[in-house]
């Protein structure tokens, strides 16, 4: 059923809350990162931030609702998100996911780089993985690391190919990282907990490269 104008203004609300929130954490260098809320399953519809916007503001032009092919619905001259097609992977490989979000940040690139070699970056006994929605007693998780391929069809394929409904994200070498979840809260909790974990796995190898180093014989 084809959404409201009420359900596509909430979802254009919702948008700014979180848009706000991660532009307050520097989420968003040099108009990357892009965010969308489902709005509609059958056909899929989707409220996802027009391209090249600097997500720190906000206009009345920030956002547009696409189809499953990620065609904008309405006459509009925004245009999508240039990596729409990875929103619309998510949505059609996962029933249940609800919104789908984008950041570059360092973190995310140093992780996906020093992990490239092993094609997924993969951390234990955190407790920050319980963000992840996964509560077993010291659990591990894996997140898939893809090629950043410049054609955006051939990203997206190479994506729908490695994610899974295990761990709702994956990281873009050199790029940086889509996370989802059944909600717009949900995505956020996931998006938290990967950066949190990135971010302690990068200073801890740091840490433990310098007290190696000066740690005397
Ligand atoms: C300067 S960021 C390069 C494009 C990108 O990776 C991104 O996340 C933003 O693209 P959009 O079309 O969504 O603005
Ligand atoms: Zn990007």
């Amino acid at each position: 059923m084809t959404a409201t104008l009420e359900q596509r203004l909430d979802a254009f609300r919702r948008l700014d809350d979180v848009k706000m929130t991660f532009a307050r954490r520097d989420w968003f260098p040099g108009t990357s990162g892009n965010l969308s809320i489902k709005i509609a399953d059958t056909p899929l519809q989707f409220a996802v931030t027009a391209s090249g916007k600097d997500k720190t503001k906000l206009s009345p032009e920030d956002y547009l609702i696409v189809d499953q092919d990620s065609r904008p619905v309405d006459a509009t001259a925004l245009k999508p998100s240039a990596e729409t097609l990875i929103h619309a992977v998510v949505y059609k490989k996962f029933a249940q996911a609800g919104a789908c979000f984008h950041v570059h940040t360092v973190w995310n690139n140093l992780i996906s780089e020093l992990y490239f070699g092993h094609r997924a970056f993969s951390i234990q006994g955190q407790e920050l993985i319980k963000g992840l929605g996964i509560w077993e007693e010291n659990a591990r998780i894996t997140i898939p690391i893809v090629e950043n391929y410049a054609d955006i069809p051939t990203l997206a394929i190479a994506i729908e190919k490695v994610i899974t409904p295990e761990v709702p994200g994956v990281l873009i070498r050199n790029h940086g990282i889509y996370a989802w979840g059944g909600n717009d809260f949900e995505a956020k909790r996931h998006l938290e907990a990967f950066e949190f974990l990135f971010e302690y796995h990068a200073r801890w190898l740091q840490l433990r490269q310098a007290a190696v180093s000066t740690t005397p014989n």
